[in-house]
């Protein structure tokens, strides 16, 4: 299994973008509009953000899940571990520190413009079968929306005492529409196939790799696979290094109609129990 790269800047981008994640759930963009300085800016401010003692002042609010989450906050659906991570859940409303609020903001507004023209590209090149499934314009259900929010993630250099079974990003699936995962500096990224390998997610920093959600797979009636991926953990010694990405999750507004049996709101409450944060 190998995820399609593909150059945004070609005329047939829509078309092998839309390919892509009907055959893997992922595609890998290059040439896209972010902008790579903002990109190394956003990371070192947020490297700092974690090495600080200050990060725990944000701590994040269990209602509205903005700010911090501290080293093992979440699991995986099902999993037994925590993951060997501490994020932060960055909102345009909710909590930011101030030193990071003006790149930081600018990251998510780029990033929420290139989602909007992945899902005309994902609408316009949906056969008309699956198409007739989609509530609304894709991008309508997520234009405007306060769910909609960039996790800014670091995944700490191993230390050697972490839970034996413990892994940075255990195997799962995401509940939201769509993500762009502003790619790391570090690898680790793998996503699964159909027999149950797993495959390196070929992720040059630079890139951008998107990937369907359960709401898209659910909204497509499965013509769209909610692809199931996992961060690994380094080999120990020079490859151990502490590891930052950065995905945007486009949340449709609670109200949007996924299905027969869910809302995003509802959907999103459901999910979020599983996964202990609620
Ligand atoms: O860190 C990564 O590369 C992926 C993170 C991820 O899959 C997630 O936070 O849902
Ligand atoms: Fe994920």
């Amino acid at each position: 299994m190998q995820v399609s790269k593909i150059d945004c800047r070609s005329d047939h981008a829509a078309k092998n973008f839309v390919e892509s994640l009907r055959n893997t759930g992922f595609a890998i963009l290059q040439f896209h509009p972010i902008d790579s300085d903002l990109v190394s800016q956003v990371y070192s401010d947020w490297a700092r953000f974690f090495s600080s003692e200050g990060k725990h002042e944000y701590h994040f609010n269990a209602k509205t899940q903005d700010g911090f989450f501290p080293f093992l906050s979440e699991n995986a659906k099902g999993a037994k571990a925590k993951d060997l991570k501490e994020f932060y859940h960055y909102y345009p409303w909710g909590q930011c520190p101030d030193f990071l609020e003006e790149a930081t903001s600018r990251l998510y507004k780029q990033l929420n413009g290139l989602a909007m023209l992945l899902l005309d590209w994902v609408e316009q090149e949906s056969p008309e079968a699956i198409r007739k499934n989609y509530s609304m314009r894709l991008s309508d259900m997520v234009n405007p929306s306060d769910g909609t929010l960039m996790r800014i993630l670091n995944y700490p250099a191993m230390k050697g005492d972490e839970v034996p079974s413990a892994i940075r990003a255990a195997a799962h699936e995401d509940i939201n529409l769509l993500t762009c995962l502003v790619a790391s500096t570090e690898p680790g990224l793998q996503v699964k196939d159909l027999d149950g390998n797993w495959h390196d997610v070929d992720c040059d920093p630079g890139s951008i790799a998107v990937n369907v959600g359960d709401m898209l797979q659910m909204c497509s009636d499965n013509y769209f696979p909610s692809t199931t991926h996992r961060v690994i953990n380094p080999d120990t010694g020079t490859e151990n290094k502490a590891r930052l990405s950065i995905p945007l999750f486009l949340h449709p507004r609670p109200e949007v109609v996924l299905s027969d049996d869910h809302t995003a709101g509802t959907f999103l409450l459901q999910r979020l129990k599983e996964i202990g944060l609620k």
